[in-house]
């Protein structure tokens, strides 16, 4: 995979040193707003433009901050949430780990349906103060992440910063703004390591993470625990797994075998030991927005440090998965047969890269609690995959990174 923006590149802003916690308080970011006043976050404009994409017309009344907004899931949630007519502002650094010019598109998508989408870090606490200054939020959809399990290898600093340094970022700012919005953030299937009791229940254990980024993640999980339990911080993890779908993520397996597969390229298929087949329970986009606006919808309000009085905010965590484990081979025997392309299969053992063999999600607590219930079968959603994926590079003759 490729070399990815230094994970410290600021937003616009130009901070004298990388912001610290306490320049990410709003209450103590004097140097932040100093340097705010030079930078091009500020002005009318910016400001109107901030304050009319998050401007909700709905009767739900959301202000959503979606960070990762230009990513795969969040332009998907950025978008259904717009459609409902909730209030919806990105925030996004675009940062090179995979091909820019693909978050430059879903940014101009969801520019035209009224989601402005602004460049920056979520360590940028100096850029958090102006944006809550200008909008308080009731909601934060928290997706930005260095996702990704195999290159938590080459650059295992990125999911530090992202992932941590920049979720405590977040909730430093959730925890000290007032009203304290709401956050539904993204946790993942990975958490459950080498788990091997299968279907994965949120009850499971979750302490053998297999790579960086699980580890990341379930830390993730934990900090969230400690800003509920401190700042009664309103908080919901959501365990996705393996998810695709139109405007998917180039560095997946279903993408890039896609692209290989059309150029005739040979494409490695894992095995388990001993020949084991792996398997995944990949999950339409679709069918994940609905379990992230489900996780919006019955959010509720964070309580404040006060909680004790007004009782324990909501802390909660959800598998969001198909419950339908598809073994990999068989993925590529379907886009073989919707590519009309027959794959060069080159089958090797699993290299120890943090991939696990097996993810199968037990949903019934996202059933009963969020109402979610996936829909779509793999065929079907990678047939709306190839249609997009041919429309968008073949078709639209942009060349696939
Ligand atoms: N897609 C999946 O299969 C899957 C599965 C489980 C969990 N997740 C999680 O869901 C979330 C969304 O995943 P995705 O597939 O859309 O990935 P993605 O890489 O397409 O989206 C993440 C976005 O966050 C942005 N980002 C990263 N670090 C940032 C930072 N420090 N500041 C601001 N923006 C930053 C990136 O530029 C990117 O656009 C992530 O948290 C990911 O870990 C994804
Ligand atoms: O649900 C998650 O929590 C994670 O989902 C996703 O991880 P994975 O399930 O590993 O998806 P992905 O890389 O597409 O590999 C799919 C399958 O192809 C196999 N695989 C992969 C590469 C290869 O060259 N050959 C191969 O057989 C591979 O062994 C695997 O069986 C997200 O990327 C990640 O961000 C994380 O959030």
């Amino acid at each position: 995979m490729k070399h990815i923006d230094s994970p410290s590149t600021p937003g616009k802003i130009k901070m004298e040193k990388s912001p610290s916690p306490s320049s990410s308080n709003p209450a103590s970011s004097d140097l932040s707003r100093r340097s705010l006043r030079t930078s091009s976050y500020s002005g009318p404009d910016f400001e109107k433009r901030v304050r009319q994409s998050a401007k909700p017309r709905s009767r739900h009344g959301m202000s959503v901050l979606v960070t990762g907004a230009a990513g795969f899931v969040g332009t998907h949630v950025s978008a259904s949430l717009k459609r409902r007519g909730e209030g919806v502002l990105g925030l996004d650094n675009f940062n090179s780990y995979y091909d820019p010019s693909l978050k430059r598109a879903r940014q101009t998508l969801l520019e035209r349906s009224g989601v402005y989408i602004v460049e920056g870090d979520i360590n940028d606490g100096a850029l958090l103060a102006k944006l809550f200054d200008i909008v308080p939020f009731t909601h934060v959809m928290h997706l930005a992440a260095q996702a990704g399990v195999r290159f938590a290898m080459e650059n295992p600093s990125s999911y530090v910063h992202s992932n941590i340094a920049g979720l405590v970022s977040v909730l430093e700012f959730c925890k000290n703004v007032n009203p304290q919005p709401a956050i539904v953030w993204a946790s993942s299937s990975s958490v459950y390591g080498l788990n091997t009791k299968v279907p994965f229940s949120e009850r499971d254990r979750t302490d053998q993470p297999a790579s960086l980024y699980a580890a990341t993640k379930k830390a993730g999980e934990e900090i969230a625990h400690t800003y509920n339990h401190i700042y009664g911080l309103s908080l919901t993890g959501l365990r996705f797994f393996t998810v695709y779908g139109p405007w998917g993520r180039p560095d997946m397996a279903y993408f890039f075998f896609t692209r290989d597969m059309l150029k005739g390229k040979s494409i490695p298929i894992f095995e388990a030991v001993n020949h084991g087949t792996v398997a995944r329970d990949f999950t339409f986009i679709e069918d994940i927005v609905k379990g992230c606006l489900a996780a919006l919808d019955t959010a509720e309000k964070s309580t404040g440090s006060g909680g004790k009085k007004k009782g324990p905010a909501q802390l909660r965590v959800y598998n969001l998965g198909n419950t339908s484990p598809v073994p990999v081979g068989d993925l590529v025997s379907i886009l073989e047969k919707l590519l009309k392309v027959k794959a060069k299969r080159l089958v090797m053992k699993m290299p120890r890269n943090g991939d696990v063999p097996f993810t199968h999600a037990n949903i019934s607590l996202a059933e009963r609690e969020l109402g979610y219930k996936p829909t779509t079968d793999l065929h079907t959603g990678l047939k709306k995959f190839v249609q997009w994926y041919l429309s968008y590079y073949v078709d639209g003759k942009k060349s696939a990174q």
